[in-house]
């Protein structure tokens, strides 16, 4: 039996105060984003209200009035839930579902029941776990009786077999569990990335906003693989977090050397703040990568935003400093001749049609393999790690113990060379 959508109602605040800040995505668009996002979980969206205020009401979001309006809106529509665009305390929750009288919830919790849904690993659903336990502690108090029921539809679903206790001490009990599984986890993903460092496959990450096309371009590159077949293709669909799992996967480069291609999930603006925490390890596969590939949708009105929400990723990773080629993607959809830049780090493609794959896949090449470097290196003591990793990669057999730090002679690829040149003697 197919079960019934739920139909919810969108509401929105536009803070049209002077000093409210101009690089955030206007009103309208996170309005469009957050029905996409409502969709992607299952909603049917009825409506969408968007209230001008100078400033949040601390007790009612978009005050008292506008919320007994939406009562009635809702009474004469027959919804389900009203989604609140900005993440709203226990207190604000509370308040609003005793006068609205339906179910709340805010852009967070509806972000998290997408992963809570999508999540496949075991690793993905833990850290989807771990977040939505963080989201429901301090809102406790505020979970009235519609948002304490457990799978109650959006909102309510874990992806684990634990049904979310609301208790306080069952919470903080079930998050210390969850850490300590993740570490587990962690040692395995440890263990096999360093056999990766080791065996000096080269890995290029592909990062980006959500519906970029990452999932779309990595089936692409990964053709390239003599043991390529379709089954080995990943997820991808027009929908946000399609992926939501690191996968990795082999492909070869145009002179035949092998190398691994990571999808990612996708970004979105204003993702919940432990979110990005919980999928910070999973990240961490960017870290290491030698080469990111920053893909964009190019025809997206916000395609800038877009990618300053992933550079501040990227940041908060601190892969900053890994090389990235810019791939703007679904270049068949721009209505003006592109203009595929001289620039070597910035490629135009369209997945669709195939237009400029070739062309990417040299600028890989050229990237990763690039020129080969006989320096000297001299690390700090306290960056030991990082000597363990160039040492792994470049299986450097002779180094000396300096009074300063350890001393190397190696060779590194063209990405290392630019990674570690604070560590480059003239
Ligand atoms: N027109 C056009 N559509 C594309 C192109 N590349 C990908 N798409 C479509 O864009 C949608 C999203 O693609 P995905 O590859 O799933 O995007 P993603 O970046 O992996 O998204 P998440 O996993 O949600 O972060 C799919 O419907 C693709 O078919 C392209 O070059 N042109
Ligand atoms: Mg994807």
């Amino acid at each position: 039996m197919e079960e019934r959508k739920e139909k919810v109602l969108l509401v929105g605040l536009n803070i049209t105060n002077i000093f409210r800040k101009s690089d955030n995505i206007e009103i309208n668009d996170s309005m469009n984003e957050l029905e996409e996002l409502a969709k992607a979980a299952g909603a049917d969206v009825v409506d969408k209200i968007i209230q001008n205020r100078q400033s949040r009401d601390v007790a009612f979001y978009v005050g008292k009035g506008k919320a007994e309006e939406i009562k009635v809106y809702c009474e004469s529509l027959d919804i389900d839930i009203v989604i609140f665009n900005d993440e709203l305390s226990g207190a604000q929750i509370r308040n609003l579902e005793e006068v609205i009288g339906i179910r709340v919830i805010d852009r967070t919790a509806l972000i998290l029941d997408i992963f809570a849904q999508r999540a496949l690993s075991k690793e993905g659903k833990l850290q989807v776990e771990l977040a939505q336990q963080k989201y429901r502690l301090p809102r406790l108090y505020g979970l009235g009786k519609e948002m304490s029921r457990t799978g109650a539809g959006i909102g309510t679903r874990g992806p684990g077999e634990q049904k979310l206790e609301i208790d306080k001490r069952h919470i903080l009990n079930r998050i210390s569990d969850i850490k300590r599984e993740l570490k587990e986890v962690k040692k395995n993903r440890e263990i096999q990335r360093s056999q990766r460092l080791r065996s000096n496959i080269p890995i290029v990450a592909l990062v980006g906003y959500t519906n970029a096309g990452k999932s779309t371009l990595t089936n692409e590159i990964i053709k390239t693989h003599k043991e390529y077949s379709k089954d080995k293709n990943v997820f991808s669909k027009d929908m946000l977090f399609a992926t939501l799992d690191v996968t990795l996967r082999k492909a070869l480069l145009p002179n035949k050397r092998e190398f691994l291609v990571v999808d990612t999930v996708g970004f979105v603006s204003k993702l919940p703040h432990d979110l990005v925490e919980a999928f910070k390890a999973t990240l961490e596969e960017v870290k290491y990568a030698d080469l990111i590939l920053h893909v964009v949708d190019a025809s997206n009105s916000n395609y800038d935003l877009q990618m300053n929400t992933t550079l501040d990723v990227l940041k908060e990773l601190k892969a900053l400093e890994t090389p990235v080629i810019t791939v703007f993607n679904k270049a068949d959809k721009l209505d003006y001749e592109v203009n595929a830049k001289k620039d070597e780090d910035v490629v135009f493609i369209s997945c669709k049609t195939g237009y400029n794959i070739g062309l990417l896949l040299d600028k890989i090449e050229k990237k990763i393999m690039g020129n080969l470097h006989k320096v000297a290196i001299l690390i700090p003591y306290d960056r030991g790690d990082i000597f363990n990793t160039i040492k792994n990669k470049t299986n450097v057999e002779n180094f000396e113990y300096k009074e300063d730090g350890i001393y190397a002679q190696v060779i590194l690829d063209e990405s290392d060379y630019g990674r570690y040149k604070d560590y480059i003697l003239d």
